[in-house]
């Protein structure tokens, strides 16, 4: 069981020519399951950084992130990529659909190219069924409305059953609507599948649906905020 993400002592610089940024400084932070968590904080202030590494895209200059006890950042190559397949499911702004392929298609996509005995085209419709997708299954993204296509890139998301969903502006792109629809969701993922959410976010509005949200400012957290005990824990 891969039940719990930790970020130890993490930090994170950037070099470009001469400049060098510090994205991320000594950052130290513990995720739960079932727990619904927001990124919060100005722009530049390191929060897709922070994603990216807690969803073992990139890796840390200095620290750790572990995930189940694994130091994520000594994977490489196919164990990193099957680790991420197993434990995290990615959601970005823009969605990042695959344009020739169906919503069905695009749903089963992390499947394709492994050897497995996972039903996932099964999963795929039963995904598409729980997200009020069932007759969008041949649909092309481009024949999609914003919120339809955040939804297939959910499901996508969803398709091998992640410990851990991880979305960066999730509601960047969507009418106010499709957000409120979105933040349904991600309740009920996080009761009916027990998984953790990590949101990223400049929407006050879906920050304020979280148990709780953790502000950056200049690469290090200056605020945590736990609304199920109602506390500034730092
Ligand atoms: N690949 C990169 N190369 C160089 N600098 C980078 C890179 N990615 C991010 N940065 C810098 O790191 C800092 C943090 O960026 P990051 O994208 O994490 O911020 P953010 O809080 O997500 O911002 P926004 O809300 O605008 O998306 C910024 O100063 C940014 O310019």
């Amino acid at each position: 069981m891969i039940d719990e993400l930790t970020a130890i002592g993490v930090c994170k610089s950037y070099r470009t020519g001469e400049v060098e940024t510090h994205a991320l400084q000594d950052i130290t932070l513990s995720f739960r399951q079932r727990e619904f968590t927001a990124i919060v904080g100005a722009s530049g202030s390191g929060k897709s950084t922070l994603l990216s590494l807690l969803g073992t895209l990139d890796k840390p200059t200095a620290g750790q992130v572990k995930i189940g006890g694994v130091n994520v950042s000594t994977l490489k190559g196919n164990r990193l990529a099957d680790f991420r397949f197993s434990a995290i499911g990615l959601v970005f702004q823009h969605f990042h659909l695959l344009p020739t392929l169906t919503s069905m298609e695009n749903v089963m996509s992390p499947f394709y190219g492994r050897r497995t005995s996972v039903n996932y085209k099964a999963r795929a419709e039963e995904l598409l069924i729980q997200l009020g997708l069932a007759d969008k299954a041949r649909s092309l993204p481009s024949q999609l409305s914003g919120g339809e296509q955040q939804r297939v890139a959910i499901a996508r998301a969803l398709i091998n059953k992640p410990q851990w969903l991880l979305a960066d502006e999730p509601t960047g792109n969507l009418d106010s609507r499709n957000a409120e629809a979105f933040y349904e969701l991600l309740q009920q993922l996080k009761t009916e599948l027990g998984c953790g959410i990590i949101v990223v976010t400049h929407d006050l509005h879906l920050a304020g649906k979280a148990d709780r949200t953790i502000e950056l400012r200049d690469g290090r957290v200056i605020q945590e905020r736990n609304v199920t005990t109602g506390g500034a824990l730092c």
